[in-house]
């Protein structure tokens, strides 16, 4: 529920604690106009820090609808479009770096909700995030709390809690564990991502202890009555909430085998919640990856919107909103794989939140199609990535869902 006496920013009504699930998507279009003088776009992108580089280029930027130029439109742009060893360099590393879960810069969207103010989001204002962490021993025991609160008092549950404002999401996850188990901590990786909206986005973090002492019940205070080490397969009833038993499942899998490589929160401003998208369309051991084109190529970046649509639809709205802008959907499946890294500060008011996703856009009918789809918008272009170690990993993410799943 939302919190008491919370005031609604800018009209947004305070998140509640887990909003209702998912409804319709919304189509929305990005106007983006270049401007008369034919060399800057209209578009907000400015500088693109991941796309600057210099060397020889690692791909061919293949623009898979012919493009007709005016004459001086793509002043600025001309000399970086395909065939530009710069531009496909600067992908090349853009792409390097998300898929090593590194962040990069978010400095402007190129898709955004329609008609809605670029509302920056205020932690417990019009956002709620909560940590959530998952400790297992060698004797495969999972660490639990028992609750406080009046409304589920002596339930167990993982320790967990709403981030506080300023806070990293890993200082937030620390300090939870301390106040609820007594424990100091460490995050081992990200185990995944649970989302009702950007207005409420979960983060479930297999966890390490590295001192303290374990909170007994003669120190019961308000965040929990004690905390205590359980087999996995005989938890103590009752639990608060049965929700942790797929997490709990998830941490036990991911320590017999790791389904993805550790992925961290990188500490990285951002004002919106959004989604730079690593959009992939794959034929016969060939990937292209779709790029923006406002200022230098780069990886697109879709602004999630708070809209009730938004909320019902979850995150998935925006990834379609920014697909629809460029691909004809009907004939397309678009599927949204999972995070291959987290960028957020927290700090500087900076709430938030740029989840590097990894999306996969194929046929509906796969035939023997070897082209990707047809981009009607001048704002994007398929990159094919011709280097074959990239090439190769952006694969094996694919086929093996090597990425944190975000789930609803
Ligand atoms: C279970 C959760 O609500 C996590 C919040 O746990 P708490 O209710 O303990 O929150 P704090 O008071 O901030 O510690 C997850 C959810 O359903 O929102």
């Amino acid at each position: 529920m939302p919190r008491p006496g919370a005031p609604p920013l800018n009209g947004l009504a305070p998140p509640p604690r887990r909003p209702p699930r998912a409804g319709q998507s919304r189509q929305a279009a990005l106007t983006c106009s270049l401007s008369a003088a034919g060399v800057r776009r209209a578009h907000p992108c400015s500088h693109r820090p991941e796309a600057s580089g210099e060397g020889r280029g690692r791909g061919t930027l293949r623009r898979s609808a012919p493009r007709t130029p005016r004459s001086g439109v793509w002043g600025v742009l001309a000399h970086r479009l395909p065939g530009d060893p710069m531009a496909s360099e600067g992908l090349a590393k853009a792409l390097t770096a998300v898929l090593g879960g590194q962040g990069l810069l978010v400095q402007s969207y190129d898709s955004e909700p329609l008609g809605n103010p670029r509302v920056p989001v205020r932690l417990r204002k019009n956002v709620c995030y909560v940590v959530l962490a998952v400790f297992l021993n060698e004797q495969d025991e999972v660490l639990l709390i028992q609750e406080a609160k009046r409304e589920c008092r002596g339930s167990w549950y993982l320790p967990a809690g709403r981030m506080e404002p300023g806070e990293t999401i890993i200082e937030a996850m620390q300090r939870e564990v301390k106040e609820e188990a007594g424990l100091h901590c460490e995050p081992v990786t990200l185990l995944s991502v649970e989302e009702r909206g950007p207005a409420w986005i979960r983060f479930v973090f297999l966890a390490r202890p590295t001192g303290g002492t374990l909170k007994t019940s003669k120190e019961a205070d308000a965040e929990s009555l004690q905390a205590g080490w359980f087999p996995r397969v005989s938890l103590p009833t009752p639990l608060r909430a049965h929700d942790v038993l797929h997490v709990i499942d998830l941490a036990a899998q991911y320590l017999q085998q790791a389904r993805h490589p550790l992925i961290l929160p990188q500490e990285l401003p951002c004002s919106l919640v959004c989604q730079r998208l690593v959009a992939t369309f794959t034929s016969v051991q060939t990937v292209w990856v779709l790029v923006g084109t406002g200022g230098m190529p780069h990886l697109p970046i879709t602004a999630c919107g708070f809209t009730s649509v938004e909320q019902r639809g979850g995150i998935k709205v925006a990834v379609l909103r920014l697909l629809q802008e460029c691909l004809t959907l009907h004939n397309l499946a678009v599927e949204t794989k999972g995070l291959l890294g987290l960028q957020h500060l927290g700090r500087d008011h900076m709430d938030g939140i740029c989840m590097n996703v990894l999306v996969a856009v194929a046929f509906r009918n796969p035939g023997i199609e070897e082209e990707p789809p047809k981009v009607r918008s001048e704002n994007y272009f398929w990159w094919k990535v011709m280097e074959e170690d990239l090439q190769s990993q952006l694969l094996q993410r694919l086929q093996e869902s090597s990425v944190v799943p975000v789930s609803r």
